[in-house]
């Protein structure tokens, strides 16, 4: 597991390591330099000049020392100040000073500044780190433009400045960067879009903060790395279909029986025992023939009776793909939420259209209670909320956790980079996938893997981080075989097959 910080969580690190633990802010500082200078010289050609922009906190401080070391190491390099020396925290007036007395040239943001932005071989991007609280404007936001428009190659140091370390948002313009050089953790800003199309190369440099606090640690962000995957149940060498769960998926209007077929199929391809596909009639002889290994009940008549014998045999029940917003499809959803509020000891995920059925009647009441999964796409997600995409996408792990608090559920924001979020506690944000995922039934394939590992006993919380992973991590087998384009959903279903999890 990898722990990933906000803006606000690394600056409590650095206080509590500085203030608390008393490790020297410039013994930090130097280290964090020394890695910038390190990223540098691997680009620098001889002959190259290096400029770095420096803001007046401690990321311009950062980006001033650099400047030294790099100077020290026989390199041209120079300093401008996009900020003002009255706004300069005490690390940042002493390396400005120190670069000063050692003759290293220090300029303003005036005058030819520009030019020698648009000559530097290398620009070092130091005007704002984790600190940045707001919009850019004015001075900063021209030296911004200046940077991107220039030739030379561009290492940020902690962020690119203007990425909002918390939410990965562009506050007004944000430098475009070749390389990043991060200190301790990686940055939420460095993971969600767009923030993390600025960054270029991303490294982690450990600077020697002190171990995080255990209570800060309990809220930090985390992502998975392939060894996680070693947390999953294995499969008991004495066991039989009956060990891993009856899986019922409810999916596919009449005549929509793929998205039925691609949810069953990655629910078996995750490990499921037995799958039985809840339908139209209409949909059994092309279901039969995708996904002859499941079991098939269809609503020709008694509908809600099948639907309720269906419940009945479930330990595990998938809602919604391709389910459509007719009346029927309405009553099916109620009938099946209302079942799964009834039966905390029986996970329900809902995606797709059960979503959109949810959101247009609050009158149901549908709180989960642990056992409720939602797998919503933005739009989804907006509709659930009552909150325009665009807004939630400023804070999209806030508008995740705030959909968990409204419904009672695990909820599994799909985008980019997917978010899975309770009412409380920390965030998981995925960082396999691609964008080759991109494409219609991706969403269907997801349901099914998450069915497939609650099949498997996976706590509710747990299968939506690892189905997301692992659904991700199948698409990056198939980009890294056949490129990023020609992906169907049926492709990524069957490279499941292909995964060790
Ligand atoms: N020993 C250490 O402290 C280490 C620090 N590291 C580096 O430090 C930065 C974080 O430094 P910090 O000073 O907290 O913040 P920034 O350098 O990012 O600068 C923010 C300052 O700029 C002001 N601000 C914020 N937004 C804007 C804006 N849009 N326009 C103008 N000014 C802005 C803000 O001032 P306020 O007015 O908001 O109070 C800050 O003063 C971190 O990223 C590292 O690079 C290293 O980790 C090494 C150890
Ligand atoms: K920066």
């Amino acid at each position: 597991m990898e722990l990933l910080c906000s803006g606000k969580q690394m600056q409590e690190i650095d206080r509590y390591s500085i203030q608390e633990m008393k490790i020297p802010s410039l013994v930090l500082m130097e280290r964090a330099a020394l890695a910038v200078r390190d990223a540098v010289l691997r680009r620098w050609k001889p002959g190259g000049r290096i400029v770095a922009v420096c803001g007046s906190g401690n990321n311009g401080a950062d980006g001033l020392a650099a400047v030294r070391l790099l100077s020290q190491a026989g390199c041209p390099a120079e300093a401008i100040l996009a900020g003002s020396e009255e706004h300069e925290t005490r690390e940042c007036r002493l390396q400005r000073e120190i670069l000063v007395n050692l003759e290293i040239p220090v300029h303003r943001a005036a005058g030819d500044a520009y030019d020698k932005i648009r000559g530097a071989q290398i620009l070092i991007d130091a005007v704002f780190g984790v600190g940045l609280s707001r919009n850019v404007k004015g001075t900063y936001a021209r030296m911004i433009e200046a940077v991107n428009q220039a030739d030379g190659q561009v290492v940020s140091v902690d962020i690119p400045s203007g990425v909002s370390a918390d939410t990965g948002k562009v506050l007004g313009c944000a430098v475009n960067a070749a390389e990043t050089v991060t200190f301790g953790f990686r940055k939420l800003g460095q993971i969600l879009y767009p923030g993390a199309g600025c960054c270029g190369k991303l490294t982690v440099a450990e600077i020697g903060f002190a171990p995080v606090p255990g209570t800060l640690s309990e809220e930090l962000a985390y992502t998975f790395v392939t060894e996680d995957l070693d947390g999953l149940p294995q499969r008991e060498a004495d066991s039989n279909k009956g060990s891993f769960g009856k899986t019922a998926v409810f999916a596919g209007c009449k005549n929509m029986a793929g998205a039925a077929a691609l949810c069953g199929l990655s629910a078996y391809r995750a490990g499921a025992g037995l799958v039985r596909l809840v339908t139209e009639e209409e949909n059994r002889m092309i279901l039969q023939q995708l996904v002859p290994e499941a079991v098939m009940t269809t609503l020709e008549r008694n509908r809600k009776e099948r639907i309720a014998e269906a419940l009945e045999w479930a330990t595990v029940i998938v809602l919604g793909p391709g389910l459509g917003r007719s009346e029927e499809a309405g009553e099916e959803v109620r009938q099946v939420l209302e079942y799964g509020m009834k039966h905390p000891e029986k996970p329900v995920a809902a995606d797709a259209d059960a979503l959109n059925l949810l959101s247009e009647n609050p009158q149901w009441r549908i709180k989960g209670s642990g056992n409720l999964i939602l797998t919503p796409h933005p739009g989804e997600l907006s509709r659930l909320l009552g909150r325009s995409v665009e807004k939630l996408k400023e804070d999209f792990p806030g508008a995740v956790r705030d959909c968990a608090e409204k419904y009672g559920a695990v909820v599994v924001g799909k985008d980019s980079r997917t978010v899975v979020s309770e009412a409380e506690g920390p965030v998981f944000v995925n960082t396999s996938g691609n964008s080759a995922m991109a494409k219609a039934g991706s969403g269907d394939v997801l349901c099914g893997v998450i069915a497939g590992l609650l099949a498997r006993g996976v706590p509710a919380r747990s299968a939506a981080e690892y189905g997301a992973y692992v659904h991700g991590l199948a698409g990056d087998l198939w980009v890294r075989e056949h490129g990023c384009q020609g992906m169907t959903a049926m492709d990524l279903s069957e490279c499941l097959s292909r995964l060790w999890f």
